[in-house]
């Protein structure tokens, strides 16, 4: 899949770029780089990238290789780019030093080795989801949509849980004036089964995985789980579907039992980003990014998510005042890079 966009996007707010708003030290390299997807993008002023495309990780046996895609692609050329000197990638990955291997793909590179082939002065590398929280505060209201929930409660954390390849957490926490956002590797907790099908579900996956982390049912590859564990359950023969034909066809309306599988990931989604709200007490609202709820639309909305999200025993008053929102934007996780990178720069 590739996605052109050659204008300025508007899931980055822009600031006013007038021309002496611009980089005068050129335009800067962001990257969001999942599992599944490495996204580009290049920002001539704050709060103005362009020239994006979605390059399929699959298609290119390294990171840079996918760079080098992405900086020789005929638009980038035409764009007379060369000589980047600031970069800054965000990743799906824990990052604790110079070696970045990626546990969803297999890509895995030097941070130092892959700044001097590139030629870049700076190149910062962050966690993707690290990378998302801090661009939640600056979320428009057309750029998110709230699904429950009372008001945000002002200078208080915010959290933010993402299903796609994997399942990207982390919160933002007010700090002063600013904010501090947490490297967290929350999507690897221990799933909690939380009715008798998701205990069903849970055995299921248990002959697979030693650990059923939260992830292993909460993204592309747990969907396709969950559909093939109820399919048991209920006595009936899988197909081999993929994560999208699963959620297509529920959407469609064509398949009752990708329905329920759709329905209990919504389910689930809503016990970890409840987890998570009260382990972060995070009354500023739960953020869902990632790849896949977006897709869903509408059934996301009237899923049993905010049900299950508020079913905390003693605790469902409070969290039924905690909003939770849907991120809209189509690549919300440059803006978070770009302010990475600003901060790196002190401008
Ligand atoms: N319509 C859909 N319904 C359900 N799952 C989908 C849909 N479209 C894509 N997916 C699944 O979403 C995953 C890709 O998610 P995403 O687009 O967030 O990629 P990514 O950013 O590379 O992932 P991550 O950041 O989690 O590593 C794949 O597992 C894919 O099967």
């Amino acid at each position: 899949m590739t996605d052109h966009a050659t204008a300025p996007h508007p899931a980055v707010p822009s600031s006013p770029s007038s021309p002496s708003s611009r980089y005068t030290d050129g335009p800067r390299l962001l990257a969001d780089i999942g599992g599944t997807n490495a996204r580009f993008a290049l920002e001539t002023a704050p709060g103005q990238a362009g020239l994006i495309d979605v390059l399929p990780c699959a298609n290119y046996p390294t990171l840079a290789d996918a760079l080098r895609a992405y900086l020789g692609s005929p638009k980038v050329v035409a764009a007379g780019v060369a000589g980047l000197r600031h970069a800054a990638l965000a990743i799906a990955n824990p990052i604790t030093g110079d070696m970045v291997r990626m546990t969803n793909h297999h890509w895995e590179f030097s941070i130092a080795a892959l700044r001097l082939e590139c030629g870049f002065e700076t190149l910062e590398v962050v966690n993707d989801f690290t990378a998302l929280a801090r661009a939640l505060p600056h979320l428009a209201d057309g750029q998110k949509q709230q699904i429950g929930g009372g008001a945000a409660r002002a200078h208080t954390p915010l959290g933010l849980v993402g299903a796609g390849t994997g399942l990207g957490v982390s919160g933002l926490i007010p700090a002063g004036d600013s904010w501090t956002a947490l490297l967290s590797e929350g999507g690897h907790v221990t799933f909690s089964p939380a009715n008798e099908t998701e205990v069903a579900i849970l055995q299921y996956a248990w002959r697979q995985y030693e650990h059923v982390s939260a992830e292993r049912l909460l993204s592309g590859d747990g969907i396709e789980l969950i559909y093939r564990a109820l399919a048991q359950h209920a006595g009936q023969a899988a197909q081999e579907l993929d994560a999208p034909e699963i959620s297509r066809r529920a959407l469609a309306g064509e398949c009752a039992l990708c329905d329920r599988a759709i329905e209990a990931f919504c389910g689930m989604l809503g016990t970890v980003a409840g987890n998570l709200a009260i382990t972060l007490g995070a009354q500023g609202g739960i953020y869902i990014g990632g790849g896949i709820v977006p897709r869903l639309g509408e059934r996301f909305a009237r899923s049993c998510f905010r049900t299950r999200f508020e079913q905390k025993g003693r605790f469902v008053n409070y969290l039924a005042q905690v909003p939770t929102f849907v991120i809209t934007a189509d690549y919300p996780a440059f803006l978070g890079v770009s302010a990475v990178l600003s901060e790196k720069l002190g401008r």
